[in-house]
């Protein structure tokens, strides 16, 4: 089994003028993996997948693409990869776009194209300057899956597809990970992510602030619940539950946070005539607001590193 990871990325620091938009990043997707990279608006998830496909170069650091170059074309051959920044020209019909990118991969046919073309349902016989910005999108899609990638660069790849086109979108990136992909997911919706990912990174102000698995997270989490009792709660029931880490009463409901398991909560109301039972799904989202917040948040201009104002379109283009 090749142990090298499909994505490499080194301690990755990405800096335009003053301002450091990546810095110190270490990051691997392995074969079979979805890695969910979340973080706010101009946390630096762009940055540090543009520096991933080559298209901007690192200050300082190393990334590597299924152990070589991401601009060496055997390597950009074997990847796909969707990013806000794709633009296609407005005169061509889908198809012929679609075919030219094909055969600069080597492949695949029109029938299997087309197929996933009907599957977003995006009419290929369109000139891409008609479409809406969602169909433009499934076109960024649609080249990105065609040719089968052993490794996906996906920067918000769902953004401007409805719910279902988002599912459908979902589907082919589970696709790839169950044939052995590595898939890297940017995102700055956690539902979408946390449905995905097998680990899942926060990047706050350029810095990796959390990296772990979805389960790992969810153990740890705490969950809110409400218990609404068909009588009045008996004095002192919740008295020593393990795990309670706040509880509050009023009239026959009981308003409950559970650090862990919820298991010896249930025992101890189990008989007592529950009637009913909220979860609060705020668990895992808790957490991730928890390192959004940023206490002492400031001007992205604060974060500069000394030398000068941060300027803007000074990152050297390889594109
Ligand atoms: N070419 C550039 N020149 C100067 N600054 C830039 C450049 N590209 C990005 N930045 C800055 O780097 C920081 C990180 O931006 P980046 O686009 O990577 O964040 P992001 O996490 O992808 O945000 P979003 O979710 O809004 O796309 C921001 O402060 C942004 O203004």
């Amino acid at each position: 089994m090749n142990e090298v990871p499909l994505i490499e990325i080194d301690h990755l620091t990405k800096r335009f003028g003053a301002l450091t938009a990546v810095d110190a990043l270490d990051l691997h997707v392995r074969a079979g993996e979805v890695y969910g990279l979340l973080g706010p608006n101009g946390a630096g998830k762009t940055t540090a997948i543009r520096s991933l496909m080559g298209f901007i170069n690192p200050s300082r650091g190393r990334v590597r693409v299924l152990d070589g170059q991401p601009r060496d074309l055997d390597i950009r051959r074997r990847v796909g990869y969707v990013g806000g920044d794709v633009t296609f020209e407005r005169n061509l019909r889908v198809q012929t776009l679609l075919t030219w990118y094909a055969r600069l991969r080597g492949g695949p046919s029109w029938a299997e194209i087309n197929e996933l073309c009907e599957q977003l349902s995006l009419d290929p016989s369109r000139k891409i300057g008609q479409l809406s910005t969602g169909n433009r999108q499934k076109v960024a899609i649609v080249q990105a899956f065609m040719h089968e990638p052993d490794v996906l660069v996906l920067d918000e790849p769902t953004s401007g597809l409805d719910p279902l086109l988002q599912r459908s979108v979902l589907g082919l990136v589970r696709q790839r990970r169950e044939d052995g992909a590595g898939v890297l997911f940017s995102s700055h919706l956690l539902p979408e992510v946390e449905d995905i990912a097998d680990r899942i990174g926060i990047l706050r102000r350029g810095v990796l602030v959390r990296e772990d698995t979805i389960a790992n997270i969810r153990e740890i989490a705490r969950q809110r619940l409400e218990l609404r009792f068909a009588d009045d709660i008996p004095e002192g029931l919740f008295d020593g539950v393990d795990g309670i880490s706040s509880l509050e009463i009023t009239g026959r409901t009981a308003h409950i946070v559970v650090d862990g398991s919820v298991a010896p909560l249930i025992d101890t109301v189990a008989g007592h005539g529950v009637e009913r039972v909220v979860t609060h799904d705020e668990d895992l989202e808790d957490i991730f607001f928890g390192y959004y917040q940023d206490p002492d948040d400031e001007p992205a201009a604060d974060r500069a590193v000394p030398g000068g104002p941060a300027t803007h379109g000074q990152d050297s283009e390889v594109a």
